[in-house]
């Protein structure tokens, strides 16, 4: 396959997958890749199904080689945290399924008889450095949940304070569509934001992104570097996994857009190259770096960013619309038109203009039926009409997150 050195993205296709669209603009790569990675301290690694996989089964000989790289990593310094797919793609070989599981007992049932061989495995290719593994399953609704967020968090915390390297997956047993991730590549985007990591890797079946599904174009060239999420990146991926992934390349690109949006770069890079991970680490152009253009959230803002079922909806009048997006204020009950669903103090809540676009998605002071009341209103008529005041705002711009389209 061709292979383009350094692009960016600035203005994709019109139309879908049209090649050569997506190359609008050259653009520098980072000057020097060795010391931007050897800077970037705390890394989730992803490796996918396809990677892990093989004809019959469980490809414990890859394993074994990324454990190697990735202890080569800790050794210089930089913290691990694995996230790791493979589970329904191991359980189905044991089982004698030649398909993914279709129905969701079966995902369910085919991945609680393959993550314990997965685990296995990582723990025993570890072992030969006298590492532990410490596995990690988790759901959607986990995290989004403050308090859950919380544990995990430190649970993750501690593990790496030990030296132990934690192993995520999502939790198929329990995981049915309302609170699942949609898969692994989300969950790695969360759990980057989770603990504040440095990069993403995720490693794949594939070389990295092309500019469109090189299934379908054999002549599809390799896209080296994206600076900043551009929407219309989308319409280089197809949503089509390999036989045993979930979500193809675009689970990816959302990951991305989700890590970006926190201001974390990532990598979508191949997993079966000979020492990718070191090689990567040692600057060597490998894959496709996506780089943030600014850092921007932390802590609280991170989780907030990446909430995915707000309690309620408040609508908001344009001044309000300009003043959260323009000069960062505070959202308060003059500016707003409409209050939807019911919540209480402290719910998280979507704010969207009367058109209906998402603004940001904030923590609110009062009650939905409190917010009722007091919408448009002046700050200074909220005790008058509640008998008490929490505050002036009914959204603090600390507990606001704008939407980045
Ligand atoms: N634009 C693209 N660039 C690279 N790969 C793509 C693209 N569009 C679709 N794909 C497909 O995405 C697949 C990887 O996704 P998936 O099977 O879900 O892997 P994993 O198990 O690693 O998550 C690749 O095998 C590739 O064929
Ligand atoms: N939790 C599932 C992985 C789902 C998933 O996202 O798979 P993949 O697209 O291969 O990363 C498993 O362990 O099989």
């Amino acid at each position: 396959m061709e292979e383009q050195s350094i692009m960016v993205l600035e203005d994709a296709h019109e139309h879908e997958a049209s090649q050569g669209d997506v190359f609008e603009q050259a653009q520098e790569d980072i000057p020097d890749r060795a010391s931007w990675f050897r800077r970037c301290r705390r890394v989730v690694v992803k490796v996918g199904s396809a990677v892990l996989t093989m004809p019959r089964g469980l490809d414990r000989v890859i394993i074994h080689r990324l454990t190697d790289q990735i202890v080569e990593l800790k050794h210089r310094g930089h913290e691990v945290i694995i996230v790791s797919s493979g589970a329904v793609a191991s359980g189905m070989r044991k089982v004698g399924l030649k398909e993914k599981p279709r129905t969701i007992p079966q995902k369910q049932a085919t991945a609680a008889i393959g993550q314990t061989f997965l685990m296995n495995a990582w723990e025993e290719a570890f072992d030969k450095f006298e590492l532990l593994t410490a596995q990690i399953l988790l759901t959607n609704e986990d995290l989004a949940h403050r308090h859950r967020y919380l544990n995990a968090r430190n649970t993750l915390e501690t593990l790496l304070d030990w030296n132990i390297v934690p192993i995520v997956n999502e939790n198929d047993t329990v995981v049915v569509e309302e609170i699942k991730f949609g898969d692994n590549d989300q969950l790695s985007a969360l759990i980057a934001g989770l603990v504040a990591a440095d990069l993403v890797v995720i490693l794949t079946d594939t070389e990295g992104l092309y500019e469109c599904d090189p299934r379908a174009r054999p002549d599809a060239r390799l896209i080296r570097v994206v600076h900043g999420f551009n929407p219309k990146l989308t319409a280089c991926a197809t949503p089509e996994p390999g036989s045993v992934g979930t979500g193809g390349m675009l689970s990816k690109l959302q990951a991305a857009k989700k890590c970006l949006a926190s201001g974390i770069p990532m990598v979508i890079g191949p997993g079966r190259e000979k020492d990718v991970l070191v090689r990567l680490f040692d600057g060597e152009p490998l894959g496709t770096l996506f780089l943030p253009k600014r850092r921007l959230y932390h802590g609280k803002k991170i989780w907030l960013a990446n909430l995915p079922k707000p309690a309620g909806e408040l609508v908001l009048d344009q001044g309000a619309v300009k003043a959260l997006q323009k000069a960062g204020k505070s959202l308060l009950p003059i500016g707003i038109r409409e209050v939807r669903g019911a919540f209480g103090v402290g719910a998280a809540v979507r704010c969207v203009d009367e058109e209906g676009t998402l603004v940001g998605v904030g923590l609110t002071n009062y009650r939905s039926d409190e917010i009722d009341r007091i919408k448009g209103h002046h700050t200074e008529e909220i005790e008058a009409l509640l008998g008490y005041k929490h505050s002036d705002e009914v959204i603090h711009r600390n507990n606001f997150v704008l939407n980045e389209p």
